[in-house]
């Protein structure tokens, strides 16, 4: 079977506030899967439904192998030595230590350090080594590489293609775009507890790119045209805002409609959206 982990019609509450309102993904052997969405957009909380740690209201979850959980943050005793919880969990776990597994996450190196003088990168790598004691199946990291500078980012990047060259599967929330179209093989964009967007990430490249918006400001007062939807704001001193999809066309297009109004512009800036934005073109294009 290629499905490892499948969600079908999941919904969550907490109270009367329904988080989740039937999602529903597939998860494929072997693959990066990243689970994406704004902060509040309900990725823990589907993570921790699949972990076992939450329970749902309807719905069902299959999961087809054996499951690696990656620790919160700070979840450990203050004064606990790096070497000595890697050892409490496998006990706890009755499973055997994979020495090459915790030397190649480079816990190693600061195992005698107590979890509390360790930095970011040191508690993620170790929060990692946990995760695959027992030699997983599949592995959930949320937002593995949250507060870590690019080259701890980067080396926990080839770190988590490591395990999928191992052959393992895969599934982290995050909410940094360019992350997981650097890492994943597929992605499952969460808005407002539905999933907007589920596909391969250079598709979702494709969309996102379209939605730009070009801020001119002109010398003289710009009449308005049907250029490119163009629409004024005064919001951002003076700007007009041109809604495109193709940046080279657009701009060709406001120089030509500039030089026929005698006017000239003085300044030009590509405002590229926001993530919130990105997700609500995403969500857009797909009630389209
Ligand atoms: N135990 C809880 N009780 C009540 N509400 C909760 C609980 N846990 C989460 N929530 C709410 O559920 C919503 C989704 O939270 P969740 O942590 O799943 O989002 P998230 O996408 O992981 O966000 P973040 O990126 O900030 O971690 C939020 O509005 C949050 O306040």
């Amino acid at each position: 079977m290629n499905n490892i982990v499948e969600v079908k019609q999941l919904k969550k509450s907490y109270g009367k506030n329904e988080i989740l309102h039937g999602i529903s993904f597939t998860v494929n052997k072997g693959e990066i899967f990243g689970l994406l969405g704004v902060n509040g957009a309900g990725k823990t909380t589907t993570l921790s439904c699949l972990e076992g740690i939450t329970k749902y209201n309807e719905g069902e979850i299959f999961v087809n192998g054996k499951l690696g959980v990656q620790l919160q943050v700070s979840s450990l005793p203050k004064n606990i030595q790096c070497l000595e919880a890697i050892e409490f969990f496998a006990k706890w776990n009755k499973v055997q230590i994979d020495m090459k597994s915790v030397e190649n996450l480079g816990v190693l190196e600061f195992k005698k350090k107590q979890y509390k003088d360790c930095s970011t990168g040191q508690k993620r790598r170790l929060h990692l080594a946990i995760a695959l004691l027992g030699n997983p199946d599949i592995v959930i990291l949320d937002e593995p590489t949250a507060g870590l500078d690019v080259e701890g980012r980067i080396a926990l990047h080839e770190e988590i293609r490591n395990l999928k060259k191992q052959g393992k599967t895969i599934l982290l929330a995050s909410h940094d775009m360019a992350e997981v179209e650097d890492l994943c093989d597929r992605i499952a964009i969460l808005k407002d507890g539905e999933i907007a967007f589920i596909g391969v990430p250079q598709e979702l490249s494709k969309i996102v790119q379209k939605k730009l918006n070009i801020k001119v400001k002109f010398e003289k007062e710009f009449i308005s045209s049907n250029l490119l939807k163009s629409k004024y704001t005064d919001e951002d001193h003076h700007y007009y805002v041109f809604e495109t999809n193709n940046i080279t066309t657009a701009i060709e297009e406001i120089c030509i409609e500039t030089n026929k109004q005698g006017n000239s512009i003085r300044d030009i800036k590509i405002d590229l959206p926001t993530l919130e934005q990105q997700f609500m073109a995403i969500a857009k294009e797909k009630n389209a």
